[in-house]
């Protein structure tokens, strides 16, 4: 078994998957995020973008390939291993605000910290502190069904960003929130990560959205190529019609 690079942090080797009912998600791809990188998974809808990070971060296991994480193999650890590295390593952002609704705001962010340990006081503070990052600190002590989408989606950066994980996943993390908000959340995001070393895994059809990080991998039909070529915003609505170059 050949060794992963030193200087990244998360590295996979021809991996490939196949959904249950037979369709082809990935086709061997192979991909190294280095520590503190904001690397975006690119590619149009349905050409494995959620697929690439679910293996990656151990929610799925790929029928055949690596996954190492800091040097050390993920794709033979049981899914208990898995669930503990995720807890305690990893963080995820949907592309839906998924959130507790019997708790409050500032409970479901502080949620994350106190699964790993954080005594009650001060892992609220932490979640008080990354919302007010995030510029909805005055809706802490709200229930979700009070908030709009987007303040929902903006509570979902917090409590991923509140125990500052190793990596954090973020599939398609924009998609609930307008266009004038994308950027500020980003902004939040990025600028986090490096204060924070936080190594980031965007998944996103979204080019702006892309253009945050720091490098860009595209994906056509469950595979690596060089360049996908995708239609400004709202003229793709998803439905890209992309050239490549690989
Ligand atoms: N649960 C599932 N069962 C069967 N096929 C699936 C399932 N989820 C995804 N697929 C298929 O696997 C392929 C890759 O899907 P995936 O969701 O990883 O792509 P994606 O780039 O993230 O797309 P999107 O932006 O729409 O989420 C697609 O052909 C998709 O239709």
């Amino acid at each position: 078994m050949e060794a992963p690079p030193d200087n990244d942090v998360l590295w996979a080797r021809s991996l490939h998957f196949t959904h249950r009912d037979g369709s082809p998600a990935l086709g061997g791809v192979s991909v190294g995020v280095r520590e503190g990188e904001v690397l975006a998974v690119s590619g149009p809808r349905g050409s494995g973008k959620t697929t690439l990070l679910s293996c990656l971060s151990g929610l799925v296991r790929a029928g055949s390939g690596e996954v190492w994480f800091n040097s050390a193999p993920v794709h033979t650890l049981g899914p208990v291993a898995r669930e503990r590295l995720r807890r305690d390593r990893f963080g995820w952002i949907d592309p839906v605000p998924l959130l507790v609704p019997e708790l409050n705001v500032w409970e479901n962010t502080a949620l994350p910290l106190m699964l790993r340990g954080t005594g009650r006081r001060r892992a609220k503070v932490a979640a008080q502190e990354w919302l007010d990052r995030l510029d909805v600190g005055d809706k802490s002590r709200l229930r979700p069904h009070e908030l709009t989408q987007a303040e929902r989606q903006r509570v979902c950066f917090a409590r991923a960003l509140a125990p500052a994980p190793a990596v954090l996943f973020a599939d398609e993390p924009t998609a609930p929130l307008h266009r004038a908000d994308r950027a500020h959340v980003l902004r939040t995001l990025t600028t986090a990560a490096r204060s924070h070393g936080i190594t980031v895994v965007l998944a996103t059809h979204d080019p702006e959205t892309a253009a945050v990080a720091d490098r860009t991998v595209c994906l056509l039909d469950g595979r690596r190529v060089h360049t996908v070529h995708l239609p400004p915003v709202g003229e793709s609505e998803g439905r890209a019609a992309c050239s490549l170059s690989a």
